[in-house]
């Protein structure tokens, strides 16, 4: 049976992606059809898929009304190959925007909203520019994996972070080095993480910090989409580890570049630890119609 899906294409810092809304939950597209989708010459092309759906009505929204009744609506989040993910950090600043835009929720200035994700509900406010979100607790995932890439002379050690889905940050030795991996290729990794992972490469800048600020560049493999303008995680973990690396006295405010724009991150103690925040642009690109059978 075919049907016509409405949707909207939305951005943040390049990392794109094609929104529905299905308060129901009723609109169950397969892996096949999401890969269609994102298809850059057969379909819309995007890096992933975001569903607006209530959190009520989603098997993985029950933990999050749990955790906070105010979670009402759930980010369902595909990656490009139709693999879901546990979290999309720019992806959460396009879908705030897609629900304010489509009239299912509000945002004053002041306040923040609370969504339902499949690592946790994460809450976003509105910036002068755009959404800060908070991302809530990270970890250093343990291990060190070897990670090789084409066009990187030798392997490197990798250092595993994980902000409620899986990364492995790399660092590279300037900015020559960052340009010359081909990342068409996916890089490789020594171990195979379980979950799979994300893969940053990061230049951290010299001097590292200017006012304040710790600064990065990074480019990034993603799981399930491949090589992305940018990964909101992904800039997460990479200004984590690059402070890690750091050690003490660097700072908590950092400003990661990536090929499609700059994204702020925030370490800050909150009640249950350290917690991790992610500021950047979000934008409504497109709306149109599919049709799906
Ligand atoms: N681009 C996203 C991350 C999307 C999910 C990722 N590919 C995964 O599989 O974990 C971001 O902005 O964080």
């Amino acid at each position: 049976m075919s049907f016509d899906l409405r949707f909207t294409k939305g951005q943040g810092t390049g990392n794109d992606f094609v929104l529905f809304s299905d308060p129901e939950g009723d609109t169950e597209l397969t892996p096949t059809q999401i890969a269609a989708i994102c298809d850059r010459r057969f379909g819309v092309g995007a890096d992933g898929v975001i569903r607006a759906v209530r959190s009520s009505n989603l098997d993985d929204g029950a933990a999050a009304l749990a955790a906070d009744p105010d979670a009402v609506w759930f980010m369902d989040y595909w990656n490009a190959d139709g693999t879901v993910s546990e979290m999309c950090g720019n992806g959460i600043r396009v879908f705030t925007s897609y629900l304010l835009d489509q009239g299912l929720a509000e945002l004053p200035p002041g306040e923040s909203i609370a969504i339902g994700t499949r690592a946790g509900v994460r809450t976003v406010s509105r910036t002068a520019t755009g959404f800060q979100a908070d991302l809530g607790p990270w970890r250093l995932a343990g291990g060190e994996p070897l990670v090789r890439a084409k066009e990187l002379p030798v392997a490197r050690p990798g250092l595993g972070i994980d902000v409620g889905n899986p990364h492995v940050v790399v660092a590279l030795a300037d900015d020559d080095e960052l340009e010359a991996i081909d990342l068409a290729y996916q890089p490789i990794l020594d171990p195979v993480p379980e979950a799979g992972a994300n893969i940053e490469f990061v230049v951290p800048a010299e001097p590292l910090v200017e006012d304040g600020i710790g600064r990065v560049r990074m480019r990034v493999h993603e799981r399930g989409s491949g090589e992305t303008l940018s990964c909101g995680t992904g800039a997460v973990a990479s200004a984590l580890a690059v402070r890690h690396w750091a050690g003490e006295g660097a700072p908590n405010d950092w400003r990661v570049h990536v090929p499609g724009g700059v994204l702020g991150v925030r370490m800050f103690q909150a009640h249950d630890g350290e917690h991790v925040a992610l500021a950047g642009p979000a934008e409504l690109v497109f709306d149109g119609v599919l049709s799906l059978g």
